[in-house]
This record gives C-alpha cells, structure tokens and sequence, in this order.
C-alpha cells in the first residue's frame, strides 16, 4: 500500500471520556477514504487529532513519511494537508475570490505578498497565486459568483467554497468534515461530482467525514468506521456495508439514509 497518512494507536481523553481509543488505519495515496459512524463515534476529534487542532493523548500521526504528530495546524498546511470544518469557516463579509485568496495565502504567505517589495520574480508569483485562486474557483463551480459576498451565498455554494478555500492551500490530502450535509439530494450527488473531479485534476487524496451514508458509499475507496472511539471496520465499501458489527452499530442511528 502506497499510504500518505498513518494513523497509528491514536487516542484522545477528554477527562474521564475516551473520544478516540487507540485507533490505527491507512489512507493510500490518490483514493477516497471515508471515515463514518454514529453522532459521538470520534471522526471530527480524529480529524483535530491529526490536523493539530487537539493533541493526541497517545499515538502518532505520519504524513508523507514524516511524523507531523503534536505539529500546529499551520505547520501541517504547510506540508499539504489541509482540512475544511463541519461549520461554514468562510468570512462572510469578503467576497468569494478574497476567501479563496486566503486560502492560497495559508500556505504561502510571501509568495503572493511579496510583490509589495518589487521585483519581477514577486509579480510573477503574485500573478501565478491569482491563477491558480481562478482555477480553483472554476473547479468547484464558483466563477460566476467570484465578486459575491461570502455570507450571501446560497447554502450550498458556501459548502463549495469551504472546499475551494482547503484546495487553495494545494494540498496533497485534503480532509472534509461532512461537506455534504444540509445538502438536498441533488446538490450532494452535484457534490459528489465535484469531489471526483478535484481528486483526478488536482492529484488529491481524500478522507472525508460524512453521514451521507449514499455519497459515502458510491465515493469512497475505503472506509474506516468507528463507534464510541473505536475503530470497529475498516475495509471497502461493500464489505464495510455488510459487517455485523458496523450494522448493530448503526441500528437506530437517525443519520442513517
Ligand atoms: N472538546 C471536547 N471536550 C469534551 N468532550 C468532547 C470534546 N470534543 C468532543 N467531545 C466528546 O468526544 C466524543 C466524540 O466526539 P466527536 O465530535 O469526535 O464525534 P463525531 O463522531 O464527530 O460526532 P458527530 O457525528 O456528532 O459530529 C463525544 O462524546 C463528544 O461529546
């Protein structure tokens, strides 16, 4: 397995509350992976666990060869891996192209800023930055409304441009915490579209977090699940689908569609 991340005996305490217990998975490079399970289970603790935003109890976190476990959230974008979060992170009042424009920002701060010291080399790079922030824009289905103020946004393409602002930092692993939901049912099959087509044009690698047991299951090459912390399945769709465990796991779970 060609693997860009490992997860390796990943633990958070929250006081006397196990959130994540020891868990351990893969994800390989140029795939989909979906990390599901029931409200509680532990995906978005996973997912601050390893983007930095919480420090682990115990275990590690390898992206790309390298240990990035314990590293601030703005070390690990830099090395390409980026998230987006459950809530809108967007700044409502900037328009679309400025939020992407942050985005690119995040990861390289001198190269689009440099231009204020002269130079052709920083008007170059400045000139490749906004490029590269119209390509993303025109990825995710969001050139017509680039001068939009964020906030005004419909729901669905404030969704989109929590994508945009992650893709903008050109990451290699790129990490959504349930980007479909709130969606209707043609916006997240839209969505799904979207996504296929981000992993194939920008080389990107995936884990996605979602409820959206469909999206999931047409998206994902690999599933990992977990339930009250731990990881309970971890395999292909289809045999994920029809694991015992993850079946009595999820009876009863309002999520599932
Ligand atoms: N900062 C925190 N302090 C205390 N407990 C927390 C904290 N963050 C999460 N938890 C608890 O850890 C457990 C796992 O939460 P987490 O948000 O990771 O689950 P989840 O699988 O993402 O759930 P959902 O699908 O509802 O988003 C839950 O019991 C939650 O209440």
């Amino acid at each position: 397995m060609n693997s860009i991340l490992n997860v390796e005996g990943l633990s958070k305490r929250f006081g006397g509350l196990a959130a994540l217990s020891d868990v351990s998975f893969e994800v390989e490079r140029g795939h989909i992976s979906g990390i599901i399970g029931p409200n509680g289970a532990g995906k978005t603790t996973c997912f601050n666990l390893i983007t930095g935003t919480l420090s682990a109890t115990s275990g590690k976190v390898v992206f790309d060869g390298r240990e990035i476990t314990g590293l601030p959230p703005h070390q690990v974008v830099e090395r390409g891996l980026a998230r987006t979060f459950q809530a809108a992170t967007t700044f409502p009042k900037a328009t679309v192209r400025e939020n992407i424009l942050r985005g690119a920002l995040l990861r390289h701060p001198l190269g689009l800023g440099s231009s204020l010291f002269g130079g052709a080399a920083a008007r170059e790079a400045e000139a490749a930055g906004h490029a590269s922030v119209e390509e993303v824009m025109r990825a995710v289905g969001l050139t017509e409304h680039a001068d939009q103020i964020a906030g005004t946004l419909a729901y669905g393409h404030q969704k989109r441009l929590g994508v945009a602002i992650g893709l903008a930092t050109r990451p290699s692993l790129l990490l959504l915490d349930e980007p479909a939901a709130g969606l209707n049912p043609e916006e997240v099959d839209r969505f799904g579209a979207i996504l296929q087509d981000l992993k194939r044009d920008f080389n990107l690698t995936i884990l996605i977090v979602e409820h959206h047991m469909r999206l999931i299951m047409k998206l994902c090459d690999h599933i990992v699940v977990l339930d009250h912390g731990e990881k309970i399945a971890d395999g292909q769709p289809e045999d994920v689908r029809n694991d015992q465990k993850v079946i009595e796991a999820y009876l009863g779970a309002e999520h599932v569609e």
